[in-house]
């Protein structure tokens, strides 16, 4: 579970979409959209300049969700070589316009919408009660013209200090989405600077708009779907329910903002001067660099090098999404403690292997998602399904980028026929988990009190690159010293981490620096 958190010092107003963040329409939505669009393209003569499939969760994602209506009509119909008239307001529902198409668009969500019981999500109120106990101020934000509608239907009509919906945006003249005109509005009528504001977003397009706005924080909520899509254009974290956001004091920051581990060396060297610092260090993106084949991975010699000399000063763990057995075989050290499946899977330096229950409990469904996916991923080229013994993992780093939503898609709703299995994201890599509360974090932990560690003289000294490496950099954060090794795919999100590296290199450098007891630096190693 990822959790995130509103730091009342920094932001004054929380500016919240609609549709599939507070009220529970983006189905609805999505509905509307594909019957408009698959009795349209299978009315239109075959064309080989045309694509006519059906219209694809992805599609919805991609060309539609967050954006005006007659936004989505034309991104999605240029996405399958169509192009339409923009028309104008006045055109008749299914006249062949963007207006005309949209009407018709908006004639089939009202028919739904005056079906469905509407529908505000039950962790919409809790949090708005939070923020206003601290002082914040909200509002709402829709590209649609029936949001002050939904609103009342919902019983949430008066729950926001502001509205900016789709007419009065229109009156306004104002772009919609990925254009920020409509957050600048709502931080303008809240009397709050962009940069004090945060935004909640379920959409591509609203993640977007809100980074191109610098809005002061974008979260992304992904209340079914597979959060990399939010990530990767550009939030700052992704939710899965509100409930995970928090309201109170936070020493997050990010990426950007968290100093460099060399510069801060005598700081480091005093914390832990006199202790007991124990290593405990991810691998892919952290040992080793990233590369585009998993099987390709090797840790450079310097690192092994240095790895060696510190497991003789002190204990050494590396935790990794990794097969256990697939990590070993990489790092082919011996007195190391080992943590595969994120933490599923263990192993002493003897060697004595430690498993946990749940990842045995969960194997048999692993086993069925795995030929599930497989099936159902055959035909995408660059997908690759990787079994660990507690996790299967599907990699689409080489995946082409317009197929990507789909893998993830595919994915989150396999997984999602599972109760033992939970999805956990990282660098182009979507995994499914044994379904507890289990994370490197909890295995760090695990590991120390097994290593028979915990007292004050103890420093936990964490590295890692990732998402999934939060857990372990969040639980060392008041007694140990958490080191991200950035980079760019999650873009400048936010993280535990006390200081940070550029790469996997200066990592190894700044473990050569540990290795001197004396904090002086690789020329006084005295290991
Ligand atoms: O916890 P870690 O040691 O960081 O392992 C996390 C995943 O790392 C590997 O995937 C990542 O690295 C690959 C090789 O550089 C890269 O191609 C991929 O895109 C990354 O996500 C590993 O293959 C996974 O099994 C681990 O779960």
């Amino acid at each position: 579970m990822v959790t995130t958190n509103i730091d009342p010092r920094r932001y004054r107003a929380v500016l919240f979409d609609m549709d599939g963040v507070i009220t529970d329409t983006a189905a609805v939505h999505f509905a509307a959209w594909k019957r408009l669009f698959d009795q349209y393209l299978a009315s239109r003569q075959r064309s080989s300049s045309e694509d006519h499939q059906p219209f694809r969760e992805a599609d919805y994602a991609d060309y539609v969700d967050g954006k005006r209506r007659i936004d989505g009509v034309v991104d999605f119909l240029r996405s399958r070589g169509i192009s339409v008239p923009g028309g104008a307001a006045v055109d008749e529902a299914g006249f062949e316009t963007a207006h005309g198409l949209g009407e018709l668009k908006d004639r089939y969500f009202l028919d739904a919408l005056a079906a469905t019981r509407t529908l505000l999500f039950h962790d919409v109120v809790p949090l708005i009660e939070s923020l206003r106990s601290r002082g914040i101020r909200t509002a709402v934000i829709s590209a649609s013209r029936n949001c002050a509608q939904v609103l009342e239907r919902a019983g949430a009509a008066q729950l926001f200090d502001v509205r900016v919906d789709g007419v009065l945006a229109d009156r306004l003249g104002l772009p919609g989405k990925p254009a920020p005109a409509i957050f600048l509005e709502a931080a303008h009528r809240l009397s709050t600077p962009a940069s004090a504001c945060v935004v909640i977003e379920d959409a591509k397009a609203g993640v977007q708009a809100s980074r191109a706005g610098f809005l002061g924080l974008t979260i992304g909520i992904a209340r079914t779907g597979p959060p990399n899509r939010l990530l990767e254009s550009g939030a700052d974290a992704v939710v899965s329910t509100l409930n995970d956001i928090s309201v109170g004091p936070s020493p997050e920051r990010r990426l950007s903002e968290v100093p460099d581990a060399h510069h801060c060396w005598n700081e480091i060297a005093d914390r832990i001067r006199d202790h007991n610092p124990v290593l405990l260090l991810d691998f892919d993106g952290t040992l080793a660099q990233i590369r585009d084949d998993p099987t390709k991975v090797t840790m450079p010699w310097r690192t092994r090098n240095v790895l060696q000399r510190l497991a003789r000063h002190s204990p050494v763990a590396i935790l990794s999404g990794r097969d256990l057995q697939d990590l070993r075989c990489r790092i082919r050290i011996e007195n190391l403690w080992y943590a595969g499946s994120h933490g599923f899977e263990l192993a002493d330096p003897e060697g004595e292997l430690i498993t946990q229950h749940a990842g045995e409990t969960a194997s048999s469904d692993l086993d069925n998602a795995e030929r599930l996916l497989r099936d159902e991923l055959a035909g995408v080229p660059g997908a690759l399904v990787d079994r660990k013994r507690f996790a299967l993992a599907v990699h689409y780093r080489n995946v082409r980028t317009d197929r990507t939503e789909d893998v993830m898609s595919t994915v989150a709703r396999i997984g999602r026929g599972f109760t033992t299995l939970r999805p956990a994201h990282g660098r182009r890599v979507i995994e499914l988990l044994p379904n507890v509360q289990w994370n490197k974090g909890r295995a760090l932990r695990w590991l120390l009190d097994r290593m028979g560690l915990s007292g004050t003289d103890v420093v936990p000294v964490f590295a890692g690159d990732d998402y999934t490496d939060e857990d372990a950099l969040r639980e060392i954060h008041d007694d140990g010293i958490g080191i991200v090794v950035r980079s760019t795919e999650h873009g400048d999100r936010l993280t535990w981490a006390h200081y940070a590296v550029d790469d996997p290199s200066s990592l190894t450098a700044l473990l050569t620096r540990l290795t001197s007891p004396m904090g002086k630096g690789p020329n006084a190693d005295h290991v």
